[in-house]
């Protein structure tokens, strides 16, 4: 807000701020008034209030001064006027009211306005007079009018501002009274500053003081919850210790409680003992005496033990021999019932059905002999010839249709114990297809057969020679023979061929065949169920199948006598041929080639039994899969049981002749057998 106020046109400003205002102009303020305040309030509307009483009466003042001055040259000017009347001059003059001695002339440079107040016009213009001369009275009186009239202007205007002067005169004693009381007010104010200060200093030094105080306690706020936070840890860990303390000592205290009774009980065990020992060594003195006697005695007791001792170990070397011996007897008793055998066994009819078919009359001689006949004669369709209506066989053994498993297994018990002894043993079941083959090595009907006895022997007889210093391993693998084909049948899913290798003096082996080691008769059993279950499950119809395929158990035996330093490996063989019947029965093509494939190798088979009884050089173990897989069991130190199976019924009679001469045939065969007998040093032989 501008706070100047043209000269020339000054007006009546109402109100303090104006007041104010006016103060602040530098032109205005007077000299003498000081240049700044004491002090500076700060209630709003007091500070342009608080400046000096002394610079707002000035500034009050100077408006009436200039009003008195102008009041002065309005009469000085009526002083002219009059003047000129009596006088009649025409030079204009002007009596200033403070030096009313001295007239000036106004030039225009710096014009006073009737105020007083002095306007800058720009640069002075001269302004000449014209002169008139004396005796222009008319241009004398037009020179007066005009000055007259302008005269008369600024009178006018002098007029109005002292009007606006009056005013100010008035408002004047209002604000000096203001100012006045603003004095007072300030005053008062200053005091109160003052006191205020002096409060102000003094709380600034309580507030230092208590800053200082307050710094004190947070430093020691501090220290104290450092040391509240120590504190707590080792409280922590006190409480730890404590715990772990307590429970230290209430597993103490139970030891300790433990301890006590246990102190107890030696103390009165001690007391016991104490009262033994004193009764012993009562004892122990009629003992001495005693003693004496019964040292001579010890003496004559050691004697007798070292003797004992000494008897002991001939007796073990005696029977080593004895084993030995029996071994050697065992097998010459083998030998004299021939290296081959031949068993006879005629099934039952089971089931109504098979009663009710024609049977064959079969009267069985002693228990060797076995004559079969046909209640009707027959003519061959082939060749037109009257068939045999009867047959006459002898075999080692005949076995009627009441025969038991066990009485089969009997001789083949004794063989169990060859291949123990080191000997290898083949056991076949011969016969045409349902003539009970597999009933006699497998079993059925809750009556198992030569393969489960077989087995249940073996470990009886090794649980027998462990006691003597014999050790054995055993092992055991299962295989079928199907279209020359070998299959293993405790891996049916191997991929891999299996190859039989011959090697003289290293033995038989089948290239890929698992071969299994047996800790028990269970396992082996297992096993035996497993190999039964696959030979199933890879055929459609089992029976089919079955008679189509000879199937091949063997059990490895290696028996160790370390004292002696002999090793015997064994084997048995236990083999359930395929059906024998004729090609002549077959009707279709596949069967066909599965029949010629089953007679092939069972022709074989009584070839290679055939050469082995007539000594002849070459022995056709090669000319089926069946044979030379078995050529390590069918001839030199081998022993070879063959049951032949017949059924009872007329419609197999043709079959049931075939099978029996092909076993008679077999029987006639005698081999030399030699036992698989090495020291301990020699390497094992292979299988
Ligand atoms: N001595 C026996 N006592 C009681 N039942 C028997 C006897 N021999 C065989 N059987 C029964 O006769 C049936 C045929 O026997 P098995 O299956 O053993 O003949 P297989 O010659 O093995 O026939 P395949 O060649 O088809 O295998 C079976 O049910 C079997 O249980």
């Amino acid at each position: 807000m501008s706070s100047k106020i043209p000269k020339s046109s000054f007006k009546p400003v109402f109100g303090s701020r104006a007041l104010g205002t006016i103060a602040e102009n530098g032109a205005n303020r007077p000299k003498e008034a000081p240049a700044s305040f004491s002090r500076v309030f700060s209630v709003p509307g007091l500070r342009r209030r608080s400046k000096s009483v002394t610079d707002l009466r000035s500034v009050i003042s100077q408006p009436l001064t200039d009003f008195r001055a102008l009041r002065s040259q309005n009469l000085l000017k009526k002083d002219v006027q009059n003047e000129n009347k009596h006088n009649g001059t025409s030079k204009a003059t002007f009596r200033n009211p403070t030096k009313s001695t001295t007239s000036k002339t106004v030039t225009g440079a710096k014009r006073a306005n009737p105020a007083g107040v002095m306007h800058d016009d720009g640069p002075p213009k001269p302004k000449v007079a014209r002169k008139i001369p004396d005796w222009d009275y008319k241009g004398r009186f037009h020179q007066l009018n005009e000055k007259y009239t302008q005269a008369q202007e600024s009178i006018k205007t002098m007029k109005e501002k002292i009007s606006g002067f009056e005013y100010i005169e008035n408002s004047y004693e209002t604000t000096r009274k203001e100012a006045e009381e603003l004095a007072q007010a300030k005053a008062a104010l200053v005091e109160k500053c003052e006191t205020l200060t002096l409060e102000n200093a003094n709380l600034r030094v309580r507030v230092e003081k208590i800053q200082t105080d307050l710094n004190l306690l947070e430093t020691s706020h501090k220290t104290l919850e450092e040391k509240a936070t120590a504190l707590e840890e080792s409280n922590v860990k006190l409480t730890d210790e404590k715990e772990k303390n307590t429970k230290d000592i209430i597993r103490l205290t139970g030891s300790l409680n433990e301890l006590t009774e246990f102190h107890d009980n030696l103390k009165k065990e001690h007391a016991e003992l104490s009262h033994n020992h004193k009764e012993l060594q009562e004892k122990y003195k009629l003992f001495c005496e005693e003693n004496k006697d019964l040292l001579k005695a010890l003496s004559t007791s050691e004697k007798k033990v070292k003797k004992l001792e000494a008897e002991s170990e001939a007796q073990n070397n005696e029977l080593q021999h004895l084993q030995a011996e029996r071994r050697r007897l065992h097998n010459v008793i083998q030998d004299l019932k021939g290296n081959i055998r031949v068993f006879c066994r005629v099934r039952p009819p089971i089931s109504s059905a098979e009663i009710d078919l024609l049977q064959c009359s079969i009267t069985f001689v002693d228990n060797n002999g076995l004559d079969i006949r046909k209640s009707r004669e027959s003519v061959s369709q082939i060749t037109g010839k009257p068939q045999e209506t009867k047959g006459e066989f002898t075999f080692d053994r005949v076995f009627s249709t009441e025969s038991t498993q066990e009485e089969v297994f009997e001789d083949l018990a004794q063989l169990v114990q060859s291949a123990l002894d080191g000997y290898n043993v083949c056991v076949f079941a011969y016969g045409q297809t349902g003539s009970g083959k597999t009933y006699t090595m497998q079993g059925g009907n809750g009556s198992p057969g030569m393969i489960p006895r077989t087995i249940d022997l073996i470990f009886k007889n090794i649980e027998e020679l462990n006691k003597s210093g014999w050790k054995y391993n055993v092992q055991a693998s299962f295989l079928e023979i199907y279209n020359e084909n070998i299959r293993d049948l405790l891996n049916i899913n191997n991929s891999q061929k299996l190859e039989i290798y011959h090697n003289e003096g290293k033995g038989t082996t089948v290239t890929n065949l698992t071969i299994q080691p047996m800790d028990s008769a269970v396992e082996l059993k297992q096993y035996m169920t497993l190999a039964h279950r696959n030979r199933a499950t890879a055929a459609t119809d089992f029976n089919e199948h079955s008679s189509r395929s000879h199937a091949v158990t063997k059990i490895y035996l290696e028996g160790t006598l370390e004292d002696q330093n002999i090793v015997l490996k064994g084997s048995i063989n236990l083999v359930d041929l395929a059906g024998s019947e004729s090609a002549k029965t077959t009707v279709n093509d596949e069967r066909l080639t599965e029949t010629k494939n089953i007679n092939r190798s069972l022709a074989t088979l009584g070839d290679v039994i055939s050469a082995l009884y007539c000594k002849s050089k070459h022995i056709p173990y090669r000319n089926s899969k069946l044979t030379y897989l078995l050529q390590s069991s069918l001839g030199g130190n081998s022993k070879t049981l063959m049951v032949v199976n017949v059924a009872p019924f007329e419609e197999c009679f043709n079959e049931s002749i075939s099978s029996l001469r092909f076993a008679a045939k077999v029987k006639e065969v005698k081999t030399g057998s030699k036992r698989n007998k090495m020291a301990l040093s020699q390497p094992a032989m292979k299988f």
